[in-house]
């Protein structure tokens, strides 16, 4: 393992672009210029990314705009590119038209990372096909939960009756008994002691808000992002800021009045804030409409950004897609180089083929099979496991069904009889394909659903961690009947879906459990070991699941491509280290 011993502290960061709010928390050493524009002379020749998922994809984007002479083959072991994000049309018995349903990700944030998307989506001339939403609209000001019985609006600036909304929820609703005096007392509350490393965020935030608060609203939250349990997913890695702020500051109190005074460090300039800078601005328009943006998506969908990543790649020679071609082996080569050992699913037999470098975006457990295939011990690589979830997407002739807003999300504490089917939530997607009501001014408002009369459309997400342990899942027709209970519970609807498709998404999201960041330097250390940097890693299990953490994850592995004491790891490893101010 190459020394990553420099202990960069955790930051989050607001550097303004113009107007433009950047969270970045990378920070390198090399010549920012050096590294960002195209570049001839450090040309890698040639590249194998393997997994043709968004990461994979945004690997070869990045690559081929960077080195635009090298070699690119896109290795992929279905049929398929595009992974998760799944976009599919459904015609509607008796309108004529047809709704879009999607089966993983629906819309994309356009803050923090997200600034590196929508430059992508700039530069892929998507914007005239984006769909954004207004930080106004009710998708953006109105989320529930379902707690325990019913659902609770979460208020939310900026709706004008804000604070007086906040207080009447907080003091009527069960969910929030004992919020006040809790965050009245986390200044008091002791700190952890130094000797602990990690701990789940709900060991952590109990702790300091109490345990009512966790279970009746907390793991909503972490519901509908992680599809986990706050029980078992890591403060450390997730709630990096706040977990750094107990040791430093005593309590979350003391690190947020620390920051406002001034008394954290100042951010570092980072390399994917000059990328965004000097390599691939936004627009001044798209620039100036980002504080009114909540989420945005496309017409066509989310697939739309893969579709249109692909039909880009395609029209560069240089780039090669290997379509139902697995990888069995990887091992370094003498001559600077890596051997993939390559079996193709239309009867070849497995053969071998070489390439300087490779970008590897296939899942952790992919991985440990490489490892066990040159006969590591499967422990060299640690397990990162991940959470199924099954998405049911329903569409009614009736239109508005549900209450104006986002969704709901389901938390632990809701009892059994309320939620016997563990739902996680369900997303009242009609707010997202709007018909220009919600969308902010100065853009177009492409519509997604084409039908006569808009009916109501929503998807009802199951499992996840409820499923950990489940050896066998519920087929397409249970699932189905599952959603429907679900709705017909919470919100009373009995209507016979016109349209529905049921989705098993098997382990389509990494889990961040307690001890995770020990896990990315277990995997940086072999990796490191085997390949001497030669390899670089990429994807949802690294540093956030979300497509922007994704394509973030895609730049930064090709950022790094020459830097051979890196797997594209280091930034996580040493950044999360936890030390003590002095
Ligand atoms: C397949 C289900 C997914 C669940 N979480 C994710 C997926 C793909 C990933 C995810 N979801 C959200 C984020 C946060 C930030 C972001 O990148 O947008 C991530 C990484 C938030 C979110 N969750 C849901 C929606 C519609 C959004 C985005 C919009 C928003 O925050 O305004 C719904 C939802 N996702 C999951 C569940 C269980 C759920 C329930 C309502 C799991």
């Amino acid at each position: 393992m190459p020394p990553i011993s420099r202990a960069a502290p955790s930051l989050t960061l607001r550097t303004p672009i113009r107007n433009v709010q950047c969270l970045y928390r990378y920070n390198f050493t090399t010549s920012v210029h050096a590294r960002n524009a195209p570049n001839n002379n450090d040309d890698p020749r040639d590249v194998a990314i393997v997994g043709g998922g968004i990461t994979g994809l945004g690997c070869a984007y990045y690559a081929s705009k960077r080195y635009p002479l090298a070699k690119i083959t896109i290795y992929e072991k279905t049929s398929r590119f595009g992974g998760w994000l799944q976009s599919s049309r459904h015609r509607v018995p008796g309108d004529g038209g047809t709704v879009l349903f999607e089966s993983g990700p629906r819309t994309l944030r356009p803050k923090g990372n997200g600034i590196l998307t929508l430059s992508m989506v700039e530069d892929l001339q998507l914007t005239d096909d984006t769909i954004f939403i207004s930080s106004r609209s009710v998708a953006a000001t109105n989320r529930y939960i379902y707690y325990p019985d019913h659902l609770i609006r979460l208020p939310a600036p900026p709706a004008p009756r804000w604070a007086s909304d906040l207080w009447h929820t907080i003091s009527t609703e069960e969910a929030f008994q004992g919020v006040i005096w809790a965050a009245l007392m986390e200044p008091f509350r002791s700190a952890r002691s130094e000797d602990v490393n990690d701990e789940s965020i709900g060991s952590f935030l109990s702790r300091r808000l109490g345990r009512s608060v966790v279970d009746r609203v907390v793991s909503a939250v972490f519901h509908g992002i992680y599809a986990g349990d706050v029980w078992e997913l890591s403060a450390r890695s997730l709630l990096r800021r706040a977990y750094q702020d107990e040791r430093d500051w005593g309590s979350l109190l003391g690190g947020g009045i620390a920051r406002w005074r001034g008394n954290q460090p100042s951010p570092p300039q980072t390399e994917v804030v000059d990328y965004l800078r000097n390599v691939a601005p936004l627009s001044k328009e798209l620039q100036d409409s980002l504080t009114r943006i909540n989420v945005f998506t496309f017409r066509e969908g989310i697939s739309q950004l893969t579709q249109s990543l692909i039909t880009r790649l395609k029209d560069d020679p240089n780039v090669k897609f290997a379509s139902n071609t697995g990888i069995k082996s990887m091992t370094p080569n003498q001559d600077d180089g890596i051997e993939l050992e390559i079996d193709q699913k239309d009867g070849h037999d497995v053969k071998s083929v070489h390439h300087k470098r490779v970008i590897w975006t296939g899942a952790p457990q992919s991985l440990r099979d490489i490892a066990a295939a040159q006969g590591d011990r499967r422990d060299k690589l640690p397990v990162i496991p991940s959470e199924t979830v099954m998405t049911v997407n329903l569409y009614y002739n009736t239109p508005n069904m549900h209450p104006p807003g986002f969704g709901y999300l389901i938390p632990l504490a809701t009892p059994f009889e309320q939620n016997p089917e563990n739902a996680l939530g369900v997303v009242f997607d009609d707010s997202y394909s709007p018909d220009g009501r919600a969308t902010s001014s100065g853009f177009n408002d492409p519509v997604q659903d084409q039908v006569r009369i808009r009916g109501t459309k929503m998807t009802v997400m199951l499992g996840g961690h409820y499923w950990k342990h489940w050896s066998s899942f519920p087929n397409e027709k249970e699932g189905l009947a599952m959603a429907k209970e679900v709705v017909k519970r919470h919100l009373s609807i009995t209507e016979e879906p016109i349209v529905s498709a049921v989705n098993l998404q098997a382990n389509c999201i990494p889990r961040y459990a307690v001890g995770h960041h020990d896990r990315i330097t277990q995997t940086h250390d072999w990796l490191f070991t085997r390949f001497s940097g030669k390899v670089k890693v990429a994807g949802s299990w690294i540093d956030g699941v979300g497509v922007n953490d994704c394509l973030r994850s895609a730049w930064h592995a090709v950022n790094v491509f020459n830097d051979m004491s890196s797997t594209a790891l280091n930034s996580v490893v040493t950044e999360a280290n936890l030390v003590k101010k002095a």
